[in-house]
């Protein structure tokens, strides 16, 4: 594989993106270049010093929030790892907005090379700016250039020339399935692409057809929508992937209510998707709160436990979607040590780091279905009230079941453990 150094990218202004006419340089919308539905108007912060993980900032006009912290230092954290075990690390931050992961992985993750690449060319000021803060290098040791470039074009361009990233991170608005086609070509093998879905009305079934087009899935409304959004984002890639010849393992997926946004970390193999037992479809019965997942072979062999037809009218099927665990387990746990490593478990937005990367090493468990119960909805539907968490673990593991809590929803449980049982346990619980 052909290797070009950063001296072959050209930062200059020639190949950037115009703006158009009507829109105004000035107003927040004219950063909105993906998807003109777009409507995300009071999260712009206007030309304010930031800090993020002790490092400042300007924000300018460009589209910045807070509440994504979390996001970053989950790639940053991958992005680390990467190059401690590749030596080397070369990133792509193909939607940077102000620059704030470019200067993340360059300060933080040691980047040795990041293009940061941002379509709307008024952001160039603010990028540049930040990145100044890391001396940029000249020629083959520059380690840093600001692009203005439609991704795609960005991704397209280096490729041509066999110039390949360790680390692509899309950062888009809505939905990433546009860009995953020249993101995969633009990946060396082994690298790590992490994707983004902002589509929180496809993940709750309410757009099947957008769903459909997006990520090749037909989505109903479940009640673990967060975790199929999830679900149909690494299915869709899983997709895209096989088509190209390329096999994806998802790393971690992280869902965060602040947008809503799903992020998932993908490693990229050459190798077809071929007899996955990872993709395939889920089943949710709104009758008697059961859920399944169904293989592309079963398919006209579903039905629900509670119901004596096969054709419930209640049992609603999503997909095909990724059916697999949702992070690696030894993956995570490298994150989380290196996290403790560098201090970083208890401060940031949200949940703090180290309780979300151990939820997530519970959640990895390969005989966990899809989706979770939520603990008031298990208990309004059995006309009961519910037990703590802690309760309702320590008896289900002691029934012989999988279970772990949701990193997506703090009042549920993901198990292997039907819905009839679960609530017998629940009652049992109640009543010692
Ligand atoms: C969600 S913001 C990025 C935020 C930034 N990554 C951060 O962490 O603060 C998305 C950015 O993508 C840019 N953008 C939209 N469509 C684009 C495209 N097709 N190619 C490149 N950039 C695009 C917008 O100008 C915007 O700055």
């Amino acid at each position: 594989m052909l290797t070009l150094t950063p001296k072959t990218l050209s930062s200059s202004s020639s190949s950037s993106f115009t703006l158009h006419k009507s829109q105004n340089p000035k107003s927040p919308n004219s950063s909105r270049l993906q998807s003109s539905k777009w409507r995300f108007s009071t999260n712009f912060v206007k030309s304010e010093i930031q800090i993020e993980r002790g490092l400042e900032f300007e924000t300018g006009e460009t589209f910045f929030r807070h509440e994504s912290a979390r996001g970053r230092d989950l790639g940053v954290l991958s992005a680390s790892l990467y190059k401690r075990s590749n030596g080397s690390l070369r990133i792509l931050d193909a939607m940077c907005g102000c620059g704030i992961r470019s200067l993340r992985y360059l300060a933080e993750a040691e980047a040795d090379f990041v293009m940061a690449n941002d379509a709307n060319d008024a952001y160039r000021r603010i990028i540049t700016d930040n990145l100044s803060k890391i001396e940029r290098g000249t020629g083959d040791e520059r380690r840093w250039v600001v692009t203005h470039q439609l991704a795609n074009k960005a991704m397209i361009e280096r490729y041509m020339v066999g110039d390949f990233f360790d680390l692509i991170d899309i950062d888009s608005f809505g939905s990433d399935s546009a860009f995953l086609r020249d993101a995969f070509n633009a990946l060396r093998l082994g690298g790590l692409l992490y994707l983004t879905c902002t589509d929180g009305y496809s993940s709750g079934g309410h757009r099947p057809y957008n769903s459909l087009a997006a990520y090749g899935a037909f989505i109903r409304p479940m009640p673990f929508g967060n975790e199929i959004g999830l679900r149909m984002l690494i299915g869709g890639a899983v997709r895209e992937a096989a088509l190209l010849g390329y096999h994806v393992k998802p790393l971690f997926s992280y869902y965060s209510y602040h947008g809503p946004v799903f992020r998932v970390l993908l490693r990229v193999h050459r190798g077809k998707l071929h007899e996955d037992r990872n993709y395939g479809f889920v089943t949710f019965c709104h009758l008697c709160g059961n859920s399944d997942t169904v293989r592309w072979d079963e398919l006209g062999l579903m039905g629900c436990p509670c119901s004596d037809t096969k054709a419930s009218p209640s049992l609603k099927v999503s997909g095909p979607m990724w059916l697999g665990p949702l992070h690696d387990a030894t993956y995570v746990t490298e994150m989380l040590d290196l996290a403790k490593e560098w201090g970083w478990v208890s401060e940031g937005i949200g949940m703090d780091l180290e309780k979300l990367l151990s939820i997530m090493i519970e959640e990895s468990d390969p005989r966990l279905p899809p989706g979770y119960t939520i603990m008031d909805q298990m208990a309004s539907r059995a006309k009961m009230n519910s037990p703590s968490l802690k309760k309702m673990m320590s008896a289900l593991v002691k029934e012989g079941y999988a279970v772990s809590r949701s990193h997506i929803i703090s009042n549920a449980l993901k198990t292997d453990c039907p819905m009839s049982d679960f609530v017998r346990i629940a009652n049992n619980e109640m009543q010692n």
